[in-house]
C-alpha cells in the first residue's frame, strides 16, 4: 500500500473554484506529504468526474503524489487512482475493499469511535474524522466535533486519522496533540491568496 502523506487537498468543485489551478499550484511545493482527492459536487455526472480525475491522475504523476476518488470507486478504477473514499451515504466499507482490492488506500468517514474502529475492521486504511468545526463548504454536517471528538476516535485506532472541516494551519498543533495524523482541506487550500505558500506552511505544520 502506497504511504500516506499527512495534507489531503480535496478539490472544490464549487462554481467559481479553480481546482486544477490550485493543485498546480500546491504540487511543486508538497512532494511526498500530499494526496489529492477527486471530489466532486453531488450532481456532477460520471464523466464530470471522471474528467476532471483523469486530469488530477496525470497532474499528480510526475510528482509521485497518491490520488484518491471520493465515493466513486467505479471512477478511481478507471482513472487508475491510488483508492478512494467512502462515506455512511455510499459503498460500505467491505465492499469499497472488494471493489478496489487489497492494495488500495480506502479512506472512510468516522465521526465518533464506534463507527471508527467498524470500518477499521471493515478495511479502512484511514479514517477522516469530522467536521472538526463548523464549515461552508459541505451542507448538512452534524456539529463540529472538536479537537476532544479527534482525540476520542485517535484513540482507539491504529490507523491514520485525518481532521477534517474547517481546518486551517493554525489548527494543526492542537489537532496533531489530539492523535490526529493529518488533515483534509477544501477551503484552505482552495480559497487561499496563495495556495503554494499555504500548503508549505501546512506540512510545516504537520511534520514539524
Ligand atoms: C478525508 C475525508 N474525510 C471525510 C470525507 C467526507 O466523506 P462523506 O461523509 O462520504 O461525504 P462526501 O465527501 O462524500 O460528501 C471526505 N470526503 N474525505
Ligand atoms: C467534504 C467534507 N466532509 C466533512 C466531514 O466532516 O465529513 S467536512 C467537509 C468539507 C471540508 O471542507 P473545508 O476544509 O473547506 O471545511
Ligand atoms: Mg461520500
Amino acid at each position: 500500500m502506497p504511504s500516506l502523506g499527512r495534507l489531503h487537498l480535496i478539490t472544490d468543485t464549487r462554481a467559481g473554484r479553480r481546482p486544477l489551478a490550485v493543485l498546480g499550484a500546491v504540487l511543486p511545493v508538497a512532494h511526498a506529504e500530499l494526496v489529492v482527492q477527486v471530489r466532486v459536487e453531488d450532481g456532477a455526472t460520471d464523466r464530470q468526474a471522471y474528467d476532471l480525475a483523469r486530469r488530477v491522475v496525470e497532474l499528480c504523476r510526475p510528482y509521485e503524489v497518491s490520488c484518491l476518488v471520493n465515493d466513486r470507486l467505479h471512477v478511481a478504477l478507471a482513472v487508475g487512482a491510488d483508492g478512494g473514499h467512502v462515506g455512511a451515504d455510499d459503498l460500505p466499507v467491505t465492499a469499497a475493499r472488494r471493489v478496489l482490492g487489497p492494495a488500495a488506500v480506502l479512506g472512510a468517514t468516522a465521526r465518533e469511535p464506534v463507527t471508527a474502529t467498524a470500518a477499521v475492521s471493515a478495511g479502512a486504511s484511514y479514517l477522516g474524522v469530522g467536521p472538526y468545526r463548523a464549515t461552508s463548504t459541505k451542507d448538512g454536517l452534524p456539529p463540529a466535533i472538536g479537537a476532544a471528538g479527534v482525540r476520542a476516535v485517535a484513540e482507539v485506532v491504529g490507523v491514520p486519522v485525518l481532521a477534517i472541516g474547517g481546518v486551517t494551519g493554525e489548527d494543526v498543533r492542537a489537532l496533531r496533540a489530539a492523535g490526529a495524523y493529518g488533515v483534509a482541506v477544501v477551503g484552505a487550500l482552495s480559497g487561499a491568496d496563495d495556495p503554494a505558500r499555504t500548503a508549505a506552511a501546512l506540512i510545516r505544520e504537520l511534520t514539524c
